[in-house]
């Protein structure tokens, strides 16, 4: 029989419960006990959705209070020094999530960073050369009983040592020579005491996940492999072992772990379709392979005799028994059901899939197989109608913006004047002291805001009423802004939710869902809008709110703008033409409304584009290809404004080291990027003079409430200008401040802008 299987669940439920609850408790508003058995019952509820869809393989220990990377290191006594006095258990726990402040104690925030292409955030573990690792908890035995005592056996899931020590860095201050992975010896018996655990609780089956397999790795990595799955396929013959890999194709190192005797084997076919052949060829007749048929990472209904077609050669290869029917990856990336989509018509639903759905379409695919594909005749005829309907719907093509895609010019995609003259004629016109000082773009959204805009939607306060109070808001933002003397200003982006979502309902080609939300980090969820058709901007979106922020005052005011590139990475994207297409319809559309910026008066304009970074292919030999129409869709997004016209953009969360030379060639006048949580290693770029233009460095961390003080930013601004020259440098916080609190907001701004002050000052007296 061929085995239904999913990799992991999104977490937050169909309406983000999780994330209440999480929430709550920081807040104070339900104690520990009340956060756990809401937890508990959480688990339980999305156990048994899948068990009732018919899924034969369940994950467990998929759930997880912040990110699953950290709850390892937790775990494993993976807990850097810093948090070591603070109260063991959740305390410890969140304060390596996102830091903590209170009375007597300040201690910031572990790293974070991208899980691998995604938008999901990780938070990277910190080894010690001479970490000791112990069993500090046991999540994935106790979640593992919770689902047994309820009738459900599952499939614990856990991050293999391999990749786990491959994604965390040495702690500050190691040996120059020290490589996490040369602590692999030592971690493995705490990866034995588990599986041991795991068989001696019942468990059949467990997912071990290596997501680095799909990395370019070098070729001595292949004993660390091969020692750490001789090790655990030796722990328990009551235990079985499925390797499971995402992203991306596997290559050539399926050598690195097919030796070896695990049981079972999962590929990402929808990123790379064309790895079942070979690895059909390659496999052991002692290993199943299990097939990433359904896409974990975007939303549309799947083609299911597409996939089926595919499942077959398997089985035809295979035989059943050694065929598991599966998502690309963890549904962790997709929102949880089509089914809390209320204003949606009926052709869009059809067109969409989330995760419950997603499950029924992997549970059709495997009953096709397993009892004939009679069985399942009225599934897949709905199917095909749905496939059908999508391919040829008159909702999808727009003759004018296939017009405009065709008369792209070369001058589109260069400013007229290069940076050096540019930046004079911005000095003539803008009139910036040394060091100026400015925000990312948003501010606080607070309840009242985000309560407003909930009121608008549901018609409970009409659009004057809404108008007015955003106005009273990005009043109050930029006197607040002009009290502590910034240089360039914001509106502080409270209109928007997301920013992203917020285009997406501007521009023609994209729908947008209520719940289709997806975690991003810790509690933070993000609802992607989905491009389902040619984009393109009925009218302006922005140019109204800022020219009444910039009537405000006499300061400058940045008009905010969200890049191409961006639009595309956080969207869920139509998959009917290639994204670099799809991509400079986006930059058409924001060109348009950054043209309008400027000739209503504004002379900054900030394009964000902090996901151009995480667009990068897995696979280096992929990068050059990407660059190449991601930078141009940022140019031809930029490039037709006077030289006159300072263009920003801002990024965050990722090395960007590896990007520079594309960074370069954006050609903005101004970059703000993040850096505050990667210890500068970023600034060594600038020391080698690879990038020229002008930089905002972030000074300090947002992604934690806590206020840095002035003698904190005051080191990390000197350190920084060992890298930069002083000419070229902006002073600037290392992302938006939305998720903060006001309080927290004006305390470090103000200590922001009075270190710039204090530093220009210094600089006048010489
Ligand atoms: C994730 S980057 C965020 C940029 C945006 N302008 C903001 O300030 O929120
Ligand atoms: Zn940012």
């Amino acid at each position: 029989m061929v085995i239904a299987t999913n990799l992991g669940f999104p977490r937050m439920g169909a309406k983000r419960e999780l994330k209440r609850l999480v929430e709550n408790f920081w807040a104070g508003k339900i104690d520990e006990n009340a956060l756990l058995s809401g937890a508990k019952k959480h688990r339980e509820e999305h156990w048994s959705l899948q068990k009732n869809a018919g899924l034969d393989h369940i994950p467990s220990n998929d759930f997880s209070f912040y990110d699953q990377v950290v709850d390892h290191s937790y775990a494993f006594g993976v807990i850097p020094a810093r948090y070591k006095n603070l109260k063991p258990g959740l305390e410890t726990y969140f304060a390596m999530c996102r830091g903590l402040q209170k009375s007597g104690v300040d201690v910031e925030a572990c790293e974070m960073k991208k899980w691998f292409d995604t938008n999901y955030h990780y938070i990277v573990p910190e080894f010690d050369s001479n970490q000791q690792f112990n069993l500090n908890a046991t999540k994935i035995i106790t979640e593992y009983n919770e689902a047994k005592a309820v009738g459900i056996q599952t499939r614990p899931v856990i991050l293999g040592p391999v990749s786990y020590l491959l994604l965390g860095k040495p702690a500050r201050g190691s040996p120059q020579e020290f490589e996490p992975i040369q602590l692999l010896s030592k971690l493995l018996p705490l990866y034995e005491e588990i599986l041991c655990k795991l068989a001696e609780a019942g468990a059949t089956w467990i997912q071990i996940d290596e997501p680095c397999l799909i990395r370019d790795l070098p070729p001595t990595l292949k004993d660390e492999y091969t020692s750490a799955y001789n090790a655990l396929t030796k722990v328990s013959p009551k235990l079985k072992i499925l390797i499971a890999t995402y992203f991306e194709r596997i290559g050539t190192n399926i050598d690195f772990i097919i030796d070896t005797p695990i049981n079972a084997i999962h590929i990402d076919l929808v990123r790379s379709p064309g790895q079942l052949e070979p690895i059909l060829k390659r496999l052991p007749s002692t290993v199943s392979l299990s097939l990433g048929l359904i896409n974990g990472r975007n939303i549309w209904t799947a083609n299911l005799d597409d996939a089926l077609a595919e499942a077959q050669k398997a089985v035809t290869a295979l035989g059943s028994e050694r065929v598991f029917i599966a998502p690309s990856c963890s549904l962790l990336h997709t929102p949880h059901s089509v089914q809390n989509e209320k204003k949606m018509d009926s052709e869009m639903l059809g067109w969409l899939s989330f995760a419950v759905e997603k499950i029924h379409e992997l549970v059709i695919i495997s009953k096709a197989l397993n009892c004939g594909v009679d069985s399942v005749q009225a599934e897949l005829d709905v199917n095909r109608k749905s496939i059908q309907s999508r391919r040829t719907s008159s909702r999808i093509h727009d003759p004018i913006v296939q017009e405009k895609m065709k008369s792209l010019t070369p001058d589109m995609f260069k400013r007229k004047s290069p940076f050096r003259e540019r930046q004079q004629k911005q000095k003539q016109k803008l009139g910036l002291p040394l060091f100026p000082t400015t925000t990312v773009g948003s501010f606080p959204q607070t309840k009242e805001v985000r309560s407003i805009r909930a009121k608008l939607k549901k018609g409970d306060v009409t659009l004057a009423q809404y108008d007015e109070f955003m106005n009273k808001e990005i009043e109050k933002c930029i006197r607040f802004q002009e009290g502590i003397d910034m240089d360039v200003l914001v509106h502080g982006e409270f209109e928007r939710n997301d920013m992203v979502e917020f285009f997406g309902e501007n521009l023609q080609g994209y729908v947008h869902s209520e719940n289709g939300w997806v975690q991003s980090y810790g509690s933070r969820c993000t609802k992607p809008p989905i491009i389902f058709g040619d984009v393109s901007r009925p009218k302006p979106m922005t140019v109204e709110v800022i020219k009444y922020a910039q009537s405000l005052t006499k300061k400058l005011v940045k008009g905010m703008l969200t890049g191409p590139v961006t639009m595309l990475q956080w969207s869920f994207v139509r998959d009917d033409q290639p994204r670099k297409d799809t991509t400079y319809q986006l930059a058409l559309a924001i060109l348009q409304e950054v043209q309008d910026l400027e000739a209503a008066g504004i002379s900054v304009i900030q394009i964000d584009e902090p996901a151009i970074r995480e667009g990068l292919p897995i696979r280096k030999e992929d990068w050059n290809e990407y660059l190449q129409w991601a930078v141009d869709a940022f140019l031809l997004s930029s490039c037709g404004v006077d030289c006159s016209t300072q263009i920003h953009t801002h990024m965050c969360y990722s090395d960007f080291n590896d990007i520079i030379e594309a960074i370069q060639r954006l050609d903005a006048d101004v970059i703000t990027i993040e850096n505050s949580r990667s210890d500068l290693k970023l600034l060594n770029a600038f020391e080698k003079r690879e990038y020229t233009n002008e930089i905002g460095p972030g000074l300090y961390d947002i992604h934690s409430p806590r206020v840095p003080s002035t003698e904190e930013l005051k080191t990390r601004l000197k350190e920084i200008l060992k890298y930069i020259p002083k000419n070229l440098l902006w002073v600037n916080p290392d992302c938006g401040l939305k998720t903060r609190g006001w309080k927290e907001v004006e305390a470090a701004l103000k200590n922001l802008t009075d270190v710039a002050k204090e530093f220009r000052a210094a600089e006048a007296g010489c």
